[in-house]
């Protein structure tokens, strides 16, 4: 494992250990914290040594997709307990739509290398603005988004984006295993404008004689008395996903510029590839069924705007084999639906 790197764990260890050594991992860095951050945060801001942060950061193994699949169970198990983003992709979102502040700040650093098919999505344009989302904290899936910036990071590099900025997770189609922890931080003390059940401790009062006291601050609002009553009826009544309706199929498409992706139906959308090159496909995403008619197009192939996943327009084939192909038509004039 030491000679191979984290990006290579997948081939040392088995993919039904991995959620098993990730909750271990949790234990640990949740120990490490305070110390790590004390460290990490004064470095990283001037000098500042009052802040409130999460209690429980978070371990991030994205190991990649296709030797995922034959465990499913054991990843959705994972997924239910700790949320998505930490063995499985994240739809784009703000951390402020879940049940963190929103005026905080994200410290997502890559203890292992990071590459742009296995990394982080960050909606540059969608910084703040209005977009709809679901009961779950994700966008929802009639939103249009632009292309999202990616990048490469080497170990020990990381990315601070606020909390409200809309961000998610490529889905991993890469062969190495991305592996990232991240803490949330909030200099002032941190808002819940949705759920608050995440414990933040203040630093002032961590570590000296008061540190039972630590979590008080934050806890000691009114944001998370609201949040319990709403988890209470929450439990009684399961399923809060809203269902969202679909925009209207536009059917004229002799105005679609080159890269754009319309609806022609329910089912299909059309994508214009080259100036004379349009391609009809389904618009349910193989992996988790979002809205393909959303998506955007990038070197020529067609991009899920959920997970950034691409998809060839010739054999709607994408990097991950255990997907099934998207059923595209290809067309060098606007199809006939148009
Ligand atoms: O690491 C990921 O893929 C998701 C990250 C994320 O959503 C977060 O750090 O809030
Ligand atoms: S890549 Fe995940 S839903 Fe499309
Ligand atoms: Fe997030």
């Amino acid at each position: 494992m030491k000679e191979k790197g984290f990006e290579r764990i997948h081939e040392v260890v088995a993919a039904h250990d991995i959620p098993r050594l990730t909750d271990e991992l949790y234990d640990r860095v949740n120990a490490r914290a305070p110390k790590d951050l004390a460290a990490l945060i004064p470095a990283t801001f001037n000098g500042e040594d009052r802040y409130y942060y999460e209690t429980s950061p978070n371990v991030r193994f994205h190991v990649p997709f296709d030797t995922t699949q034959n465990d499913r169970a054991a990843f959705n198990d994972f997924r239910q307990k700790h949320g998505e983003g930490k063995l499985t992709a994240h739809g784009p979102h703000r951390d402020s739509w879940l049940d963190c502040p929103d005026n905080g700040i994200n410290i997502w650093i890559a203890i292992g290398r990071v590459q742009r098919g296995n990394g982080l999505t960050v909606y540059r344009n969608e910084y703040d603005g209005h977009q709809r989302y679901t009961g779950m904290g994700n966008i929802a899936r009639d939103e249009k988004l632009s292309e999202p910036f990616t990048f490469d990071l080497e170990p020990g590099d990381f990315v601070l984006f606020h909390t409200d900025q809309l961000h998610g997770s490529a889905l991993n189609y890469t062969d190495e295993t991305r592996f990232v922890i991240s803490y949330r931080m909030t200099f002032d003390r941190p808002h819940f404008p949705n759920g608050h059940y995440h414990s933040y401790s203040y630093s002032g009062l961590a570590g000296g004689p008061l540190s039972a006291a630590a979590r008080l601050p934050a806890l000691l609002q009114p944001s998370y008395l609201r949040s319990f009553g709403e988890r209470v009826v929450e439990k009684l009544r399961p399923s809060k996903a809203k269902r969202i309706e679909l925009t209207p199929a536009a059917k004229d498409l002799s105005g679609m510029r080159v890269g754009e992706i319309r609806p022609t139906d329910a089912k299909t959308c059309v994508a214009r590839i080259g100036e004379d090159e349009f391609v009809s496909f389904d618009r349910r995403c193989p992996h988790q069924g979002a809205d393909l008619a959303m998506g955007y197009v990038a070197d020529g192939r067609i991009v899920c705007p959920w997970h950034n996943l691409p998809f060839d327009p010739e054999t709607g084939q994408s990097p991950c084999q255990s997907l099934r192909s998207l059923n595209v038509r290809v067309a060098d004039s606007p199809p006939a639906s148009a």
